[in-house]
């Protein structure tokens, strides 16, 4: 069954608590969490002091998504704040098998980005040390941006090479996810799928999460 992560950017921010105990009692298998630093991209959010207070509210893994400038600075402290998944942006790596490295060693699960230009190909020579790929399905920034298509096409070439190497790997899918192309993902090789604009903009936000259960 697919891991459906709901994206907190898109929660009311003045009630994450009431956000929570609804993911809480929902399908969501895991909760993503998305730390922007104004440099990587054009958008703050929040830091290690929210992600340890979220920690305290749920039992469900926490998926944080790293869009931040040299995240090795940082990776002891999202470790300490209760990351389970950590995800850096290999744009943002110069040392991208170090630090992925250094986030296995810390006892998480290390997971790469990549932006919509950039090829799956690049990671060919990584893919055995990595849990999870994050494939960015916008530009990373915002919320409630339209998805872009190429990613099917992406999603497929990066199965082939983990494929290839016979090595397990979760591929997760970041933005404009709804339930039109939940399936065509999965069929594509997706095993994750990150909804925030779909999930909270709706009414019955527990039955979107369910209709991303494909
Ligand atoms: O990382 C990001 C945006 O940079 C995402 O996690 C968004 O939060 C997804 O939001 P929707 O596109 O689903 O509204």
């Amino acid at each position: 069954m697919t891991i459906v992560a709901p994206s907190l950017l898109s929660a009311d921010f003045m009630n994450l608590a009431d956000a929570i105990n609804m993911l809480n009692e929902s399908e969501a298998d895991w909760l993503h969490l998305d730390v922007m630093d104004g440099r990587f991209v054009p958008n703050i959010t929040f830091g290690m002091p929210i992600i340890s207070q979220m920690k305290a509210l749920t039992d469900k893994p926490l998926d944080v998504h790293l869009m931040i400038v040299e995240p090795e600075k940082y990776l002891e402290e999202f470790c300490q704040a209760g990351a389970d998944i950590l995800t850096v942006h290999a744009e943002a790596c110069v040392h991208l098998h170090r630090t992925v490295m250094k986030i296995k060693e810390l006892g998480m699960k290390a997971g790469v980005s990549l932006n919509p230009h950039t090829p799956v190909e690049l990671l060919r020579d990584l893919v055995s040390e990595i849990d999870l790929v994050l494939l960015m399905s916008v530009n990373p920034g915002f919320g409630g941006q339209s998805f872009i298509e190429n990613t099917y096409n992406k999603t497929r070439r990066m199965r082939a090479i983990a494929d290839e190497q016979g090595t397990p790997l979760t591929i997760e899918i970041d933005g404009g996810v709804t339930d039109k192309n939940a399936l065509k993902l999965v069929e594509a090789g997706a095993d994750a799928l990150v909804a925030g604009s779909y999930v909270f903009g709706a009414d019955d936000p527990k039955a979107r999460i369910a209709s991303l259960k494909v």
